[in-house]
């Protein structure tokens, strides 16, 4: 095999960016590129570990579930992160604690360098997905950032003019509906998301905005830019996919160069706007102008879809108007990818792989055993694939679960508590105490309400992350004194009624299954 066709096997996930930077050294140190990933990779699942119990599951996995080692070189750690808004966030905000996490796994470490890579995702420019398949792209030098052929679509991806006048985010070839696996936790993510891609300009709005949202690595995305392809297959339509943060820059560089006018008009021309990370959306005047221009859109007929990792009540760092515009269409979540799914996404994989690599193939005891284990999320799914097929190319060896076991033992996690919900907590409790979610968010004081309101209060400020004062305002709109004090009475009153403490106990217990 040649180091070309090693090099394309492997375009993907970070232990390959590690290989493809030793393939061009040269093509012997393979297989030592492959014992030290073992160790690194060790290092960066424990790491990972520390960093996780060090900030939180949810600031971990807002900030730091996309971020990957590339290498780590003499006392130097080099990782790798998806946007440049990310890498600013961290190195403003978590240089140190990323350092000490990395220093508790090897004191060697002095330093650490973040550097924004070219993300498979964002690999593909549209006007790149005219070149043929299968052929390298000469602007993607080494092939770093050129997406794994085994898993592209076949059809030749259709291109909108509108990317280029206003500069929307790259598209991924490969994230199309042929290749969205269906299950239950999608279905009506997926079914909505067909619909507004299906329509034709002129067609009436069904859901508007289209908003969808789910955790770290479920298939977003995937979604959008499913919708974003298929609706530039119609070219009386002009779609848009734009992240949060592409949209935030744009708009910056717009008053930068007194181009706002045409940047804004350009944008209320668009017939589908589709948005994608929309929890990065950051300041003042550009949460302003997305305000407007998502009113301008729905008033007008036009469509708009937004993917975002939370609910749009839990962006709290949003304007109350673009809160509540946004609640006002279809909200829909995509759950956790069962058992089930995962197993379909890991054989559409691999049969995507077959098509450029025949003699691959995964026997269905290892598929089931990827599928039981690796719970998290489709990109360590994906990361699972390309890694057997890496290792049974390199090595010329069929795929065994005892390879697979080893090659994979990074990601397996173990089983992460449930992320608890405002929400779920205000329904459970008032089913408890039989009173009405309603009751617990009013201001009744009458103590069969105010004594559930408190264990309310105090189960979202122990089982979640929010603030006291976003717990307040969720529960009917009240001060962070009053959520600070009924926290403090059911702390106090379970220290010492042992009926009490034991209610709280099943609650939380209830909550977390
Ligand atoms: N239902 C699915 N069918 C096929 N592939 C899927 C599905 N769900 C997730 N994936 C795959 O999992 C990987 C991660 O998905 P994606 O990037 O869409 O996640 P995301 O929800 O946008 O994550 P993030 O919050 O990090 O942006 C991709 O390779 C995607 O193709």
């Amino acid at each position: 095999m040649s180091a070309a066709d090693i090099i394309t096997a492997l375009a993907g996930s970070h232990l390959n960016q590690k290989i493809r930077t030793q393939m061009t050294i040269s093509a012997e140190t393979i297989p030592t590129g492959i014992e030290l990933a073992d160790i690194e990779r060790d290092q960066w699942a424990r790491f990972k570990g520390r960093l996780r119990t060090n900030v939180g599951e949810d600031f971990y996995t807002s900030w730091f579930a996309r971020m990957d080692l590339e290498r780590i070189h003499d006392d130097c750690v080099h990782m790798t992160v998806p946007t440049k808004f990310l890498k600013s966030w961290i190195q403003a905000h978590y240089a140190d604690r990323v350092l000490a996490c990395w220093q508790s796994e090897a004191p060697s470490v002095k330093r650490i360098e973040l550097t924004v890579r070219t993300a498979m995702r964002c690999a593909a420019p549209v006007k790149d997905a005219k070149a043929p398949l299968g052929q390298p792209r000469p602007e993607l030098g080494n092939g770093a950032s050129r997406p794994a052929p085994e898993l592209r679509n076949t059809a030749t991806a259709p291109v909108s003019a509108s990317h280029d006048a206003l500069g929307g985010s790259p598209l991924d070839p490969r994230l199309t509906f042929a290749t969205f696996v269906m299950g239950r936790s999608n279905t009506l993510a997926h079914a909505a998301a067909r619909q507004v891609a299906e329509g034709r300009r002129g067609d009436s709005v069904m859901f508007n905005p289209l908003y969808i949202h789910a955790g770290v690595g479920l298939g977003k995305t995937h979604l959008l830019q499913a919708v974003t392809w298929a609706g530039n297959s119609n070219p009386e339509r002009k779609v848009l996919y734009l992240t949060a943060e592409k949209f935030m820059y744009g708009f910056v560089a717009a008053l930068k160069s007194q181009t706002a006018l045409a940047f804004k008009e350009a944008l209320r021309g668009i017939d589908v706007l589709v948005i994608d990370d929309l929890q990065f959306l950051q300041g003042k005047s550009t949460q302003s102008e997305f305000c407007h221009t998502l009113n301008a859109l729905i008033d007008a007929g036009r469509q708009v879809v937004i993917a975002a990792d939370r609910p749009p009540s839990d962006l709290e760092s949003l304007d109350d108007r673009v809160r509540s515009r946004l609640a006002g269409g279809l909200v829909v979540e995509m759950g956790s990818l069962g058992e089930e799914l995962r197993l379909e996404i890991l054989k559409s994989r691999v049969s995507a792989a077959k098509a450029h690599h025949a003699t691959f193939d995964v026997p269905m005891p290892v598929l089931e055993y990827l599928a039981k284990t690796i719970t998290h999320n489709g990109r360590d799914l994906e990361g699972a694939i390309n890694r057997l097929l890496a290792h049974s190319k390199l090595n010329a060896t069929t795929v065994t679960l005892e390879m697979a076991e080893r090659e994979v033992r990074d990601l397996v996690r173990p089983m992460e508590p449930k992320r608890v919900k405002i929400e779920d907590i205000q329904r459970v409790v008032a089913r408890q105490y039989n009173v009405s979610r309603s009751d617990l968010l009013s201001s009744r004081r009458t103590a069969n309400v105010v004594r559930p309101r408190q264990v309310a209060m105090y189960l979202a400020k122990t089982l979640t992350l929010r603030s006291l004062p976003e717990i307040g305002r969720r529960f009917g709109g009240r001060d962070h004194t009053t959520v600070l004090h009924a926290v403090r009475k059911i702390e106090a009153l379970v220290a010492k009624d042992v009926s009490l403490s034991d209610e709280v106990e099943l609650l939380k217990r209830q909550l977390q299954e």
